[in-house]
C-alpha cells in the first residue's frame, strides 16, 4: 500500500497542500480527481521523489519510499516528455535498456506492450507522425516498459477516444491485477467513477474525501429515491418530508428521509402496482460537487484543521478495512 501521511508543500511561500493523507491500494485502480490548480501534480510528484515535501510522509508497505525502490515506480507525467522524431519501438526499447534490459529483453518488451496497446502498426513510425491519442499510448507504453510496482500517472485518459480508454483500462487493470499500486488523475469524473476502485478526492490542496468508490456513494451526497408505478406518481409532490426533483407520468425521482420514503412506498401500493422501487445513490460529480462545495462555505480559519481531521478519519477507516 502507498500511503502519504500528512504532506505539506509550498511554492514561493504559498502554500498548495495542506496535510495531504491518503492511502492507495495494491491491486486497486485508485482515481486522483480534483479540478485545475488542486494539487494532483504537485502530490504526484512528491511521491515520485521528483520534488520534497516540506513536511510529512510517503510509505510504501509501511516504510518510508527509498530511492532504490524509485526504480521500480512508473510515472507518465502531464507534460509528454519523450522524443518527436524517434520511432515508436525504438524509443519504448530505448527506455527499457535504461531500466538494465538487454537489446533483446527491451526490444522483446517493447514489442509485446506496444501490441498490447493496439500499436504494432504504429511501431516503426517517428512519433510525432502520431495521432494525440496514439502519442498517449505511446507516453502509458513508457511508463510501463519495466513492469512497475508503483504506477503512477497524470491524466492518463484525457483526449482517448472509448476505444482507446477501454485498451488502456484494461492494460492498467492487468498491472493493478499483478499486485502494482496504480494511481491515476484525470478531471473526468465520469471516467474515474467507471474505472476506478478507490478514490482521492482533492480540492485546493486539502483532501475531500477518500474511500471505494461505493463506499463514498454510500456516504456522500445527496440519496434520493426512484419510484416507477403504473398509475401516475404526480401525488409524490404531496407527501409531508418529501422533495421531487424529477417526475413523470408513472415515475417520481425524489429526496425524503428513509422512513418518509417508506411512507411513500406504502402508499404507492395502495395505488396500484409498484414496477420499482430503489434508492439512487449519488454520483461522482455530484458528490465533488458536495464535499467541494461544503470545503468553499467554511470559514478560512477552520478549513485546514477540519480537513485534516476528516482526512485522518479516512485514513484510519481504511486501514481498519
Ligand atoms: N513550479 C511551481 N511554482 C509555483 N507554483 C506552482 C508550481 N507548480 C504548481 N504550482 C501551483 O500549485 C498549485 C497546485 O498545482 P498542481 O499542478 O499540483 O495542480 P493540479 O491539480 O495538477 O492541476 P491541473 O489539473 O490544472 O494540472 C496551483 O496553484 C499551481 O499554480
Amino acid at each position: 500500500m502507498l500511503e502519504l501521511d500528512s504532506v505539506c508543500r509550498s511554492y514561493s511561500g504559498r502554500q498548495v497542500l495542506h496535510d495531504v493523507s491518503f492511502s492507495a491500494r495494491r491491486g486497486k485502480l485508485t482515481g486522483f480527481v480534483g479540478g485545475n490548480g488542486a494539487g494532483k501534480t504537485t502530490t504526484m510528484r512528491i511521491v515520485l521523489g521528483v520534488l520534497d515535501a516540506d513536511s510529512g510522509d510517503v510509505r510504501l508497505d509501511g516504510s518510508p519510499v527509498a530511492p532504490t525502490s524509485r526504480g521500480r515506480f512508473g510515472y507518465m507525467p502531464e507534460e509528454r516528455g519523450l522524443y518527436p522524431k524517434m520511432r515508436v519501438a525504438d524509443q519504448i526499447s530505448y527506455l527499457a535498456r535504461l531500466h538494465g534490459f538487454d537489446r533483446r529483453e527491451a526490444r522483446r518488451r517493447a514489442e509485446a506492450l506496444l501490441a498490447r496497446l493496439d500499436l504494432t502498426e504504429r511501431a516503426g513510425d517517428p512519433l510525432e507522425s502520431l495521432s494525440l491519442g496514439n502519442q498517449q499510448r505511446v507516453q502509458i507504453a513508457a511508463a510501463l516498459i519495466h513492469d512497475p510496482d508503483v504506477l503512477i500517472l497524470d491524466e492518463p485518459f484525457s483526449g482517448l477516444d472509448p476505444m482507446a480508454v477501454d485498451v488502456v483500462l484494461s492494460v492498467l487493470t492487468e498491472q493493478a491485477e499483478a499486485g502494482a499500486v496504480v494511481l491515476f488523475s484525470s478531471h473526468q469524473l465520469d471516467v474515474v467513477e467507471r474505472l476506478c476502485d478507490d478514490l482521492v478526492i482533492i480540492g485546493a490542496g486539502r483532501i475531500l474525501a477518500a474511500g471505494g468508490r461505493e463506499e463514498l456513494r454510500e456516504r456522500h451526497g445527496t440519496r434520493r429515491y426512484e419510484l416507477i408505478t403504473e398509475a401516475d406518481a404526480g401525488w409524490v409532490r404531496d407527501v409531508t418530508g418529501v422533495e421531487v426533483d424529477e417526475s413523470a407520468a408513472g415515475r417520481a425521482l425524489f429526496r425524503a428521509d428513509p422512513d418518509t420514503a417508506q411512507q411513500v412506498l406504502h402508499r404507492a401500493v395502495q395505488r396500484g402496482a409498484v414496477l420499482h422501487f430503489a434508492p439512487v445513490l449519488p454520483s461522482l460529480s455530484e458528490i465533488f460537487k458536495d464535499v467541494a462545495g461544503r470545503v468553499d462555505e467554511r470559514p478560512a480559519a477552520q478549513t485546514t484543521a477540519q480537513t485534516t481531521a476528516q482526512a485522518t478519519r479516512q485514513l484510519e477507516k481504511e486501514n481498519v478495512r
